[in-house]
């Protein structure tokens, strides 16, 4: 099986405060990405860069703060930078083809699933995918902002071998190293651990946006989802190779957790609820430690409205979640049979499954935080 690489590249790496593309750091980039891509990894690019590319042809002197100015800047600015791709990856033979996403795509399954199979067939037709957020249509409150949690999410739904989050910054310091002359590098992290968020600061640069913390953040994220993350720098020929094969100059961030399945991925991390069901004990054994389906008769209450095929969160008579997951009922309905026995529930009304909740279409609070979940 081909290996999966993504590769993350920052707005700090391809530009300049000024604005404006640097092309000669893009044509180092294509020429690094595609001796990858020679040495049989199938490689994805989630690339920024599209508000600085753009911004100084908007009339704009430094990078535009009020939203609709940097979404009119990316229009511009995304079409500059797939052009400057597309020829730089050209040089080496190497076709691309642009993915725009934003961030309720990842919790619409249906929207991710086709983004899914769009990747799989650019990447088994040997084509690079270079995504970026649809800046242009991004609700605020909705953007990623940053594309260092984009390239978690991505990392994780085509499961690579390995996240490389590529910056200005040979790695992750003790301190902010632009302020901090006396930082050191940190090169490798096994644990998440509130001290490691703490180290991490803000952006450096005029045109970066997230930072180092922003960047531990999407390691969280794709570690949590099986994919261990480099954050470094790539600045010589080789130097990406060498990233890949655990010589890099940055650091290593590695997890021990299992890649989820799929589904349970998407139940996990990018669903969104849209109801609640409390249940009772018996019901919370069985979900959380008994590997079983929650039926009717384990319902105390059903909160929201929802239809067959939505997800929701299941909490316990405490009120605390549990988990969450595909629900076979509408609302009503089970409302109408919360508490009732299999039998009873058959008599009274009609559903394609009999189980409220698969155990298969189900993730439990634990699962989901496999890999150490301190919250800064
Ligand atoms: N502890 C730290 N270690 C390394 N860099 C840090 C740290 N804290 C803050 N930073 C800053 O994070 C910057 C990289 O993030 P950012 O400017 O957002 O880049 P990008 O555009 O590549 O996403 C570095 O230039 C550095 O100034
Ligand atoms: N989607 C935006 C990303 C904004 C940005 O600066 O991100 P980053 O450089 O990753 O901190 C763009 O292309 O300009």
């Amino acid at each position: 099986m081909q290996q999966t690489i993504v590769v993350k590249i920052g707005s700090s790496s391809l530009t300049s405060d000024e604005g404006g593309l640097n092309r000669d750091k893009i044509m180092f980039f294509a020429g690094e990405l595609a001796a990858l891509h020679r040495q049989g990894y199938s490689v994805l690019l989630v690339t920024s860069g599209a508000v600085a590319a753009g911004f100084r042809q908007l009339g704009y002197t430094s990078r535009p703060k009020l939203l609709h100015e940097k979404q009119a800047s990316a229009s511009v600015g995304q079409a500059l930078l797939m052009q400057a791709y597309h020829e730089a990856f050209a040089r080496h033979d190497v076709r691309v083809g642009q993915i725009l996403l934003t961030r309720p795509d990842f919790s619409n399954r249906k929207r991710i699933h086709n983004a899914l199979m769009t990747i799989d067939e650019l990447l088994r037709r040997r084509i690079v995918p270079i995504i970026n957020e649809n800046d242009t249509v991004s609700v605020d409150e909705l953007k990623f902002s940053e594309n260092d949690t984009l390239s978690a999410l991505v990392a994780n739904l085509v499961r690579a071998r390995r996240l490389l989050i590529l910056t200005d910054t040979d790695g992750l310091y003790t301190a902010d190293p632009r302020k901090h002359a006396d930082a050191t590098r940190i090169d490798r992290v096994l644990e998440l651990s509130e001290d490691i968020f703490r180290v991490a600061g803000g952006s450096g640069s005029m045109v970066g946006t997230g930072g180092m913390r922003s960047k531990i953040e999407a390691a969280r994220v794709a570690m949590r989802g099986g994919v261990p993350v480099f954050i470094g720098q790539v600045t010589e020929p080789g130097d990406l190779s060498d990233a890949v094969d655990g010589s890099g100059k940055g650091t290593y961030f590695d997890t021990d957790a299992h890649n989820l399945p799929m589904k349970k991925q998407w139940l996990g991390f990018h669903s969104e609820p849209q109801g609640f069901v409390a249940v009772d004990h018996g019901a919370e054994a069985a979900l959380v430690t008994g590997g079983k389906s929650l039926l009717p008769a384990g319902v105390k209450e059903v909160r929201g409205e929802f239809h067959p095929g939505d997800v929701i969160e299941v909490t316990n008579t405490n009120g605390q979640t549990i988990g969450r997951g595909v629900v076979n009922y509408a609302s009503w309905q089970l409302q109408a049979v919360a508490g009732m026995s299999t039998e009873e529930v058959q008599k009274r009304i009609e559903v394609i499954r009999i189980e409220v909740i698969h155990r298969d279409e189900w993730i439990t609070l634990a699962e989901k935080h496999k890999v150490h979940d301190m919250t800064p």
